[in-house]
């Protein structure tokens, strides 16, 4: 299996509630190829960020097999999560997470100071400049927009070189303008840098720029589109949302 490929076989993952259970996934079975942008759609408790929890190694699935590359999650101890979690995939959430009391330059290097590592200068710049933010280094976040902060949340995410990037509606609190900004980076680090990308978005045209997105209902795969419009995708999301149970 080729470095940077999520794949899940038959997740299924159960959340026990006193004396009854809630089946947030159902045998799902995805895989997600290194070098693709993939959305996960479907409505309001369908399981989408139950999947981005599991497929990234935050959560452990009830059963089923979820492997990064050659390397079998559910094999590991918590330590060995860990550190897969911290070299080998990044996150943004809809929450930029930014510490406030921390310049943009100082939050982008944490995960490397967390992990024990020493963060050369020259690579926070980089990072900070691929994200066209090379000018607000020394920016606290209540200095920056809310894009920018969640531009900042990118380059942090981004300093490990991660094989992929997993987001939790990293556009959920943007408008659209500051939106199209952090998607074309999240489009331009598949293009140009062979990451694989996978996004929970409720947002059909965040959507149009995956290559393909993928449908969940009641925590089951219930198809995808490759390569649609924003509009196909939100008439696919109402007939899901208003189909009869
Ligand atoms: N920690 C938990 N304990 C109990 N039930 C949970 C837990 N996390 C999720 N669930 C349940 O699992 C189901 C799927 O939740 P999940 O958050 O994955 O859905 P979602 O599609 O991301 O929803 P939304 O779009 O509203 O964020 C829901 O029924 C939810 O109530």
């Amino acid at each position: 299996m080729s470095s940077g490929t999520v794949q899940l076989r038959a997740v299924t993952r159960r959340f026990s509630l006193g004396a009854t259970s809630v089946t947030a996934l159902d045998r799902v079975s995805l895989t997600f190829p290194r070098a693709t942008f993939t959305a996960v759609m479907g409505p309001s408790g369908s399981g989408k960020s139950t999947l981005l929890q599991c497929a990234a190694g935050l959560d452990r699935s009830t059963s089923g097999s979820v492997t990064l590359g050659g390397t079998e999650l559910t094999d590991l101890s918590e330590t060995e999560l860990t550190l897969l979690r911290r070299e080998r995939i990044g996150f943004v959430f809809q929450a930029f997470n930014l510490l406030p009391s921390l310049t943009a330059e100082q939050n982008v290097a944490l995960p490397l100071r967390l992990a024990g590592r020493r963060p050369s200068k020259a690579r926070v710049r980089e990072v900070l400049e691929q994200v066209g933010l090379g000018d607000r280094a020394r920016h606290r976040p209540t200095e920056l927009s809310g894009g920018q902060q969640q531009r900042v949340a990118l380059a942090r995410a981004l300093i490990t070189r991660p094989e992929v990037l997993f987001g939790d509606e990293p556009t959920g609190a943007l408008d659209s303008r500051t939106s199209r900004e952090v998607l074309d980076l999240l489009r331009a680090m598949v293009d140009r840098e062979g990451r694989t990308v996978v996004m929970v978005t409720h947002d059909p045209v965040a959507a149009s720029y995956a290559d393909r997105a993928v449908f969940l209902v009641d925590g089951r795969v219930n198809g995808e589109l490759t390569g649609a419009g924003a509009e196909d995708i939100a008439a696919r999301m109402t007939r899901l949302e208003t189909a009869p149970c």
